[in-house]
């Protein structure tokens, strides 16, 4: 069949997105690792599909698959695509549109400007439910990477998050030890990594590597749990611009029972179609 599809991004984390409210497909792991490419395919770090809600309080339903085929919990840029996206599209015209993720609500708010405010709800700070191995909750963790202890924060904003305090994001081995923390033994269902720089208690520098895709140009909710993880130890005030390699975004959270505001653009490239 023709699926239809919109390539967008939010500050260079590029998604394709399909509308399954009108069309109906069931794509394989391998079909979307075969999209994912980008020389043979559309090529995407993630995959987003708008659906209808399966209950009455709900708008949208919004399912998200990594570029290696993994369904995943969460995706903070792509939530904001897909706000973009059911507004274009004309499946709603509602400014505030609530949506199910597999991992708890989140509401979208449209700005006048354009940009779009995403209520992320709280974040899991709990090591069962992240998960992560501990045998108790702490604002960080000694980790063992290749025989070094790092200090790391492990925060899940509905997907799990390994943050990491460096002196200077651009020189942090991201390549090197991204690949090692995401896959690491205590982090049984993988994690994204994260290397913050903190600049001032209102600004932070950050790059990601994604659990399933590789270091992208931006996360967001990776920049949501680099806010957590620096509240939590007392460096960074309320709200905070989150500077990444494709642009930034500014996060408020007032702290533990509050939820986690992200406001940032979401950006169409271009309308397709591809036989599937
Ligand atoms: N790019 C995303 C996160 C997408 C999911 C992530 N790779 C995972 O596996 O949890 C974002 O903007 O949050």
């Amino acid at each position: 069949m023709l699926l239809r599809f919109t390539k967008m991004h939010g500050l260079g984390n590029d998604f394709m997105v399909v509308d399954m409210v009108t069309q109906s497909v069931r794509l394989s792991p391998e079909q979307i690792r075969d999209l994912a490419d980008r020389r043979f395919g559309i090529g995407f770090d993630q995959l987003l599909l708008v659906e209808p809600p399966g209950r009455p309080d709900m708008d949208f339903r919004y399912r998200i698959f990594n570029a290696d085929g993994s369904e995943v919990e969460q995706c903070g840029n792509g939530a904001r695509c897909f706000a973009r996206f059911v507004r274009d599209k004309k499946l709603t015209v509602k400014e505030l549109i609530r949506v199910e993720t597999a991992r708890g609500d989140i509401e979208l708010r449209v700005e006048k400007n354009g940009d779009i405010t995403v209520n992320m709800g709280e974040p899991i700070l709990d090591p069962w439910d992240i998960p992560f191995k501990t045998d108790r909750q702490s604002i960080t963790y000694n980790l063992e990477v290749d025989g070094r202890e790092l200090e790391i924060a492990a925060v899940s904003m509905g997907n799990p998050h390994a943050v990491l305090q460096v002196d200077d994001v651009d020189s942090a081995p991201v390549e090197k030890l991204g690949p090692v923390i995401h896959r690491h033994i205590r982090f049984p269902e993988r994690c994204n990594a994260g290397f913050m720089e903190i600049v001032n208690p209102a600004e932070i520098r950050l790059r990601v590597y994604e659990r399933g895709v590789g270091e992208t140009l931006a996360c967001g909710t990776g920049a949501c749990a680099a806010v957590v993880a620096g509240r939590l130890r007392g460096m960074l005030e309320e709200t905070v611009t989150v500077t990444l390699p494709g642009g930034s975004l500014s996060i408020t959270w007032k702290g533990e029972g509050y939820p986690v505001m992200m406001t940032g653009p979401a950006t169409r490239v271009y309308e397709g179609q591809t036989r599937v």
